[in-house]
């Protein structure tokens, strides 16, 4: 597996810039850029990762990413990632999930520069950090990932997962689709992606009007919607959150049939779940 990955196609979403746009600013060959962009490359002349992060203006850690040997071989807990837009329920599930099943997941808070909002406290769901503090614990390596989202950063903590996947708990988190598509990258074969969505997009908004949502966070946050869309048919599982207590069934269900007792702990082996709500998605 590439245990050092790129970040490139991110960072030409967020610049809102297309490979043409960067073989012009950096002066970078095209073959090369597209290699980067699809994590296909195995070496890489250091004036050209250079030239990119200077015509991107963005630092070494925002273009790429490196995973120690110890956490991408890790078969112990397997990974249940829930992405989807904002509003979708990501969460509501996880907390109804928690509530109604004993599956023994793990719930690991990620770190971010958000504001709490009422009813959060520290270290649930999240910790919350300054900018400065995040951006020295991402300086010095301790995210597995990170991403800026909504215009804040999240990042998820890389020493809690490696222990926690080693013990062999398995674990549930909600996480951006960047996110989520990178960490299958460190975990191919014990991750389950899983995205979730109401089955009308338009209700969203009220969702997030209901949640007490400022009107311009609402605002960047369906801002992104067109994107985590474009990248849900890479998910193993699409979940319509319309009725709570049907969508949480319907994840209970992917997974125990992931976390079988006496099963080998490699999920690509099993076989996957289809029902009326769950549906694989490719
Ligand atoms: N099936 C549902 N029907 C109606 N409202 C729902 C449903 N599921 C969740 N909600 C409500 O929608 C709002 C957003 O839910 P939640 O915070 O769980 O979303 P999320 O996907 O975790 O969002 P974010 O990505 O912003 O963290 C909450 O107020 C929640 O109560
Ligand atoms: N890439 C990551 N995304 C994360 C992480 N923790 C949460 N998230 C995602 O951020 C957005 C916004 O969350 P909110 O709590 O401010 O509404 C949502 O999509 C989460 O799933 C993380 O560690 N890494």
């Amino acid at each position: 597996m590439d245990r050092v990955q790129f970040h490139l196609d991110r960072l030409l979403f967020e610049k809102n810039m297309k490979i043409p746009d960067l073989v012009e600013k950096s002066g970078v060959n095209k073959n090369t850029l597209y290699a980067i962009k699809k994590n296909m490359i195995s070496r890489v002349d250091l004036k050209v990762l250079q030239n990119i992060c200077d015509a991107l203006d963005c630092s070494l850690s925002d273009l790429m990413s490196y995973v120690p040997q110890s956490i991408s071989s890790s078969r112990e807990g397997v990974l249940f990632v829930l992405s989807g837009p904002s509003g979708a329920g990501k969460n509501t599930l996880i907390n109804s999930l928690k509530q109604n099943y004993d599956l023994g997941l793990t719930f690991i808070p990620s770190f971010t520069t958000r504001a709490m909002r009422p009813g959060e406290v520290e270290g649930n769901p999240y910790f919350f950090v300054s900018l400065k503090d995040f951006e020295q614990m991402a300086a010095r390596g301790e995210f597995l990932e990170h991403e800026i989202i909504h215009g804040n950063y999240y990042g998820t903590h890389l020493k809690t997962y490696e222990k926690t996947l080693r013990d062999g708990k398995d674990v549930i988190k909600d996480i951006d689709v960047n996110g989520a598509l990178n960490l299958k990258k460190t975990f191919p074969n014990n991750i389950v992606l899983i995205y979730v969505r109401p089955t009308v997009l338009n209700e969203l908004e009220d969702r997030l009007h209901g949640r007490g949502d400022a009107d311009e966070d609402i605002r960047r946050r369906l801002e992104r919607l067109k994107y985590e869309e474009s990248l849900s048919d890479q998910f193993d599982f699409l979940i319509f959150n319309d009725d709570i207590p049907t969508a949480t069934a319907e994840l209970a269900q992917i997974i125990k049939t992931y976390t079988k007792r006496g099963d080998t702990r490699d999920v690509r082996s099993q076989n996957r779940v289809e029902t009326t709500y769950a549906q694989k998605a490719k």
